[in-house]
């Protein structure tokens, strides 16, 4: 049993939905990151997804993008992401981590050698925007061997084939709000309730929703529907903000503690 099959058992029974933080590793440095993991359980993070910053980020929006290039200025690759998801271990971190990076990245690093690592680091999935369903066979049977959870993507516009995505799925279903990237929306796709009935129906597996989701209104809105919900750049945006307090070691942890405050608040 993968330690995210077991958050979703645990929380299922407790009528409970995930709350699935997102952050950029490396914004704005490494050691903050590890701050914010350990912060984000203590205040309430059921899973969280660690991205790994990249150069082109296709799907996402203004606040990501910004964050990713502040990680890049830090040098900041796939080994730093499963290094400080080991560090968090150690220093006691118990919920899932989900390794969040496109396909470039992986292919550079080498799929075998990047999921022999993740098992290390205790990573229990991981999401690829932009790997296509079609072309993700290679990578899901590498995954399988290493009981990692290859988690993909279904948006409103999937239509037929959130049947055939949800056949291949793993871990759990990532459902797009809204079409376009990622940023905080104040309205979501009109028929988005129906669209998660659909998911919900192609498939067993737990089913989470993304894009926008930037409140405690918002995530209360879709527990009842899903069963986990990730907020990214309301966060990331927040940490943004705060940028001048995390910046310097006198005043870091402040900045940890504002962050941690709102996701308290999400979670409420
Ligand atoms: O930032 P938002 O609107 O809260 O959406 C979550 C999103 O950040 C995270 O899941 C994510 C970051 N980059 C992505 C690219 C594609 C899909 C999802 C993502």
């Amino acid at each position: 049993m993968n330690r995210m099959d077991a958050a979703f058992e645990k929380l299922k029974s407790e009528g409970k939905s995930a709350l699935i933080p997102f952050i950029t590793v490396g914004d704005p440095h490494i050691d903050i990151t590890l701050e914010l993991l350990l912060g984000m359980e203590r205040s309430g993070a059921d899973i969280i997804e660690l991205g790994v910053p990249y150069s082109d980020p296709l799907a996402d929006g203004p606040v990501i993008e910004r964050a990713s290039a502040r990680a890049l200025q830090n040098h900041i690759t796939i080994r730093d992401s499963l290094q400080v998801a080991k560090k968090a271990r150690e220093r006691g971190a118990s919920i899932p981590y989900v390794l969040f990076t496109y396909y470039n990245p992986v292919l550079q690093y080498g799929a075998e050698k990047l999921f022999n690592e993740m098992v290390d680091s205790e990573i229990s999935g991981i999401i690829i925007p932009d790997l296509p369903l079609e072309e993700s066979t290679p990578i899901r049977e590498i995954a399988d061997r290493y009981s990692i959870h290859l988690v993909p993507l279904v948006a409103p516009t999937s239509k037929e084939r959130v049947k055939q995505i949800a056949q291949h799925a793993r871990g759990f279903i990532y459902c797009v709000s809204s079409l376009g990237v990622t940023g905080v929306r104040s309205s979501f796709a009109a028929n988005i309730e129906d669209f998660l009935d659909e998911v919900r129906t192609a498939s067993d597996l737990p089913i989470a929703i993304g894009f926008g989701i930037s409140n405690a209104e918002h995530v209360r809105r879709f527990s009842s529907q899903c069963d986990g919900v990730v907020v990214g750049s309301a966060i990331v945006r927040r940490i943004e903000e705060a940028l001048p307090l995390l910046q310097s070691p006198q005043t870091a942890q402040d900045g940890v503690l504002q962050i941690c405050k709102f996701v308290r608040e999400l979670k409420s």
